[in-house]
């Protein structure tokens, strides 16, 4: 399945670890073959809240973020996500993107002490932007977890004057008229990607140039299939995709879709050892992964 011309779909990874726990670089090739042959998927949006970074030394980042770096050369966009809880550390992890050759970077606000405007989050998004100046920058929106409520559109307001190569938001919020704000005050050139994957098909008449989300690695193709029957105008059949996927999550949630259920029905669906989340995400119980992934397979043949 080729990607839908157009629209940009973009897998948050998963982090493989073993079984004991540690970073396992091996699974990270073919989970490129995985995601570019079986699901036709081109970039990937690496040490995200879908990686676990927040529980992830600076040093693990930064050997995964090369690994992937090294070994998508050539097959796949690579945009790492830098931000950390300090400032410091996500300047640090800025500039290693800049040294490995990522596409791109992203930063989300920090949030054990949050910045209390968008002031402040726009300055520190200008310091961690002034270790990598010239990596394509992306703003990461996503306050269901930051807690950090800033509307995106006042972050994204005036920001290129701050960060020239400020290039779009990977949105994961559900406030659509912040993310339509943002649309429109967007030049042609920044990317603006959604990233709550239940709603994508109603972010893309306001004006979203792709998607990124966890799902997508294990729904790439389908997804796919979603953005090409958008662009066509074919909204039944995006429709038909988009309410598959939301009864895929909906079922999922009653056991409570959390990272490692997400990670097991990645394993259960490629066959990829990506092993179980660190704590304290807490490993999917053999029973809730055995009714999820019979459901996926009922809602989902192979594309
Ligand atoms: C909170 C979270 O992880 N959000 C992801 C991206 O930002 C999404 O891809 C979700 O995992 C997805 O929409 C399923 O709820
Ligand atoms: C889901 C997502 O985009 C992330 O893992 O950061």
């Amino acid at each position: 399945m080729a990607p839908a011309a157009g629209k940009k779909l973009v897998a948050a990874t998963f982090t493989p670890f073993t079984l004991e726990g540690e970073v396992k670089l091996a699974e990270i090739v073919p989970y490129i073959d995985y995601l570019t042959k079986k699901q036709g998927v081109n970039s990937v949006f690496v040490n995200g809240t879908t990686g676990e970074s927040m529980s992830l030394t600076v040093e693990e980042r930064k050997i995964l973020a090369q690994e992937w770096c090294e070994k998508a050369k050539g097959k796949m966009e690579v945009i790492v996500h830098v931000g950390c809880m300090s400032l410091k550390d996500s300047q640090e992890l800025a500039k290693h993107a800049a040294d490995i050759k990522a596409d791109a970077i992203a930063v989300m606000a920090p949030f054990f002490l949050k910045p209390k405007s968008a002031e402040a989050l726009k300055l520190y998004l200008q310091e961690v932007a002034s270790a990598a100046p010239h990596l394509p920058f992306y703003y990461y929106h996503i306050p269901a977890i930051t807690g950090v409520k800033v509307p995106a559109r006042d972050v994204i307001e005036g920001i290129q004057e701050r960060i020239p190569t400020f290039s779009g938001v990977k949105f994961s919020g559900t406030d659509l008229m912040d993310f339509g704000r943002c649309v429109s005050y967007s030049p042609p050139r920044w990317s603006l990607l959604y990233g709550v994957d239940e709603q994508l098909l109603a972010a893309l008449p306001m004006g979203a140039n792709g998607a990124v989300g966890s799902t997508y690695n294990y729904l790439g193709c389908h997804v796919n299939k979603l953005l090409s029957a958008f662009e066509s105008h074919d909204l039944d059949q995006a429709r038909k995709i988009q309410f598959k996927i939301q009864e895929l999550l909906s079922f999922a949630a009653n056991f409570g879709f959390d990272l490692g259920v997400n990670k097991q029905l990645m394993n259960d669906v490629s066959g990829l050892l990506l092993g179980p989340p660190r704590l304290p995400v807490m490993p999917c119980p053999n029973d809730h992964a055995q009714a999820i992934k019979e459901k996926y397979f009922k809602l989902f043949t192979e594309c």
